[in-house]
């Protein structure tokens, strides 16, 4: 006998006209003023000299940045962009075809985080790693010659904008660690710049969201706050559509708005764990808007799943703040504990 685990699955947006109560969240808008702005805007051209400081002081304080000259290409992101709407613009039941698994990685869902909150959220998801994409195109498109061209094109962009984001988040987790006086060559790290044919790589996960047009956005939400368990993200959404908010220490919800070219790079919990604690993971969510169908794509980066991460940033000053931990350990810690898991993993700091 087989028992039959039921996944609970995004809603059939285009079929209803009314906030349904299981999506009306209390204190959405209400907790977030709109005229509110970020304390600085940080944007960094990554070709700047000074590039690496500026990246440190937004990663200490702001906790992301938004980079320019980033070196993956424009045309690829749009057309990754393109792919993610065509995706999600599919037909609900063709959708739920590659839909997720309880235990399972990749797919089509709700987002992750969903389970720690009563209310469901105004968005739906898809997730592609180690090349899951040859998949679920054949399970999305499986017939005729039409089929082989939507098929063709969704995998060839997605594994493009895969390698294109891997080179960008290596690039970036250099930087970020090298602004704090960690070079690759320190045996703990030697994992971000692996040699030809080794097994040992950093992982990626692209995550592909998508937030319908919604009757009630006052009262809906697209993405509950959460940080994100990587050691770095790196975030394109839809130009023009904002949506991305980030919790800034004594103002509140500030928006994050696209600018024209950028990747937003957000420090992830392991990163805030690497640099003991001197990069801020932010808080981060996503509202949605009653006129526009916002996409965003969200890349994160890990280590290889078995490289145990620590503070790497330990005098008298500075004990470890953490215990190590591997990506796979603290993804188990934050599919129980959610926002605490980092509070959990926190040596028992003694001040003196
Ligand atoms: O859609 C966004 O702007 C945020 C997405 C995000 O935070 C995530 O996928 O972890
Ligand atoms: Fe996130």
């Amino acid at each position: 006998m087989s028992t039959n685990i039921v996944v609970p699955l995004p809603l059939d947006f285009e079929s209803v006209t009314k906030l349904p109560n299981s999506h009306a969240w209390t204190l959405v808008t209400t907790d977030s003023d709109p005229a509110a702005t970020p304390d600085t805007v940080p944007v960094v051209d990554l070709l700047c000299p000074n590039a690496a400081s500026l990246v440190r002081h937004a990663c200490e304080t702001c906790g992301y940045v938004q980079v320019t000259n980033h070196g993956v290409p424009s045309d690829l992101i749009s057309q990754a962009e393109l792919q993610t709407g065509r995706l999600f613009s599919l037909p609900t039941q063709q959708k739920l075809r590659t839909v997720r698994s309880p235990n399972g990685l990749t797919g089509y869902g709700l987002a992750r985080i969903s389970p720690f909150f009563s209310k469901r959220m105004w968005s739906e998801g898809f997730t592609i790693a180690a090349g899951s994409q040859a998949e679920h195109a054949r399970q999305l498109w499986p017939h005729d010659d039409d089929d082989h061209d939507h098929r063709d094109s969704f995998c060839n962009v997605m594994e493009m904008y895969q390698r294109g984001m891997m080179r960008l988040a290596e690039k970036m987790a250099g930087l970020m660690l090298g602004s704090l006086g960690i070079t690759a060559a320190h045996e703990d790290i030697k994992w971000v710049k692996p040699k030809n044919g080794c097994s040992n790589n950093p992982q990626g996960v692209l995550q592909l969201n998508s937030y319908p047009v919604c009757p009630d956005p006052t009262k809906a939400m697209g993405l509950a706050p959460h940080s994100d368990s990587s050691l770095l993200t790196i975030l394109h959404q839809s130009n023009g559509i904002g949506g991305l908010q980030v919790k800034e220490e004594g103002i509140g919800w500030v928006p994050v708005h696209p600018v024209n070219g950028a990747l937003v790079v957000f420090v992830g919990d392991l990163m805030h764990i690497l640099s003991n604690g001197r990069f801020n993971n932010v808080l981060h969510r996503a509202v949605v808007n009653e006129t526009h169908h916002r996409v965003s794509l969200a890349y994160f980066y890990g280590p290889p799943m078995d490289v145990k991460i620590s503070p790497l940033i330990d005098n008298h000053d500075h004990p470890p703040l953490y215990r190590p931990v591997t990506w796979q350990e603290y993804l188990d810690f934050k599919a129980t504990h959610f926002n605490e898991a980092l509070e959990l993993i926190k040596n028992d700091v003694k001040v003196m």
